[in-house]
C-alpha cells in the first residue's frame, strides 16, 4: 500500500448511479470521491480511490492527498449488526459489561459510550445539521427506524441544528445488543441532504 494508505472506518461505502463516484459516508460528514476505477470490492478489501482533493477532517486526516490513496472498505461486521433485528429481552437479562460494550462499539462507526456516574451506560451520537428543519427531518428518519425496531433513542435538538441521539435499553438499565443494532441501522440513514458541510 502507498505510504498514504488510510483506513477509514466509514459507516458505509457505496457507488452513486454514475460509476465514477464512490460515496464514503464518514462518522460525521460525507465526501464524494472521484474514483479512478470502479471494481467490485467486497467488505474488508481495499478499494483504490483517486481523490480530486483533500478529504477533510471527518476521516481523521488533514493533510492533502497525493493523487491516489487506498481506503479499506469497512468490515462486514458493521452490516452484520444492521441486518439483525432488535428483540424483546428475557426477564432478568443483565446489561452488557463495559468490556462487552466496548467490543460492540467497534461495529457502530461514530458512536461513543457515555458513562454517567449514577446511571448505566448509553450510546451517543452527535450530528451538526444545516438548520432546524433538517434536525426535525433527522428526527423523523430516526423515528422510522426506531418504530420498526420497537427500540427507541432519546433525541435532543439543541442550538437549533445540533442533534444528539442517546440509546440504552430501559428494561436492563444499561446497554444490550439491541442498542447496537439500532445504532447500526441509524448509521444506514442517508443524511447527506441534512448535515452541515462546514466543520464546527
Ligand atoms: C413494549 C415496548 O416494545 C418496550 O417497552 C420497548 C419500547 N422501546 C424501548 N426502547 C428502549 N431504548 N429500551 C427499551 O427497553 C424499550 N422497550
Amino acid at each position: 500500500l502507498s505510504a498514504f494508505a488510510r483506513t477509514y472506518s466509514a459507516s458505509s461505502c457505496y457507488r452513486s448511479s454514475s460509476a465514477s463516484h464512490v460515496f464514503l459516508q464518514g462518522s460525521k460528514n460525507s465526501r464524494i470521491l472521484r474514483v479512478s476505477r470502479v471494481g467490485r470490492t467486497p467488505p474488508g478489501q481495499t478499494l483504490v480511490v483517486r481523490t480530486s482533493g483533500n478529504l477533510g477532517g471527518d476521516f481523521g486526516t488533514r493533510d492533502t492527498f497525493p493523487e491516489e490513496h487506498n481506503s479499506t472498505i469497512p468490515s462486514s461486521s458493521q452490516s452484520r449488526l444492521a441486518e439483525k433485528f432488535c428483540k424483546p429481552l428475557p426477564t432478568g437479562t443483565h446489561a452488557l459489561s463495559e468490556a462487552e460494550a466496548e467490543a460492540l462499539l467497534a461495529e457502530v462507526v461514530g458512536w461513543r459510550i457515555s458513562r454517567a456516574h449514577d446511571a448505566g451506560l448509553k450510546l451517543q451520537y452527535d450530528w451538526n445539521l444545516k438548520n432546524f428543519k433538517a434536525g426535525l427531518e433527522l428526527f423523523s428518519r430516526i423515528a422510522a427506524v426506531a418504530e420498526a425496531e420497537k427500540h427507541h433513542p432519546d433525541l435532543h435538538l439543541e442550538n437549533y441544528k445540533k442533534v444528539r441521539a442517546e440509546i440504552w435499553t430501559h428494561t436492563v438499565g444499561g446497554l444490550s445488543e439491541n442498542d447496537f443494532i439500532l445504532a447500526a441501522k441509524i448509521n444506514q440513514i442517508d443524511t447527506r441532504d441534512l448535515v452541515s458541510k462546514k466543520k464546527s
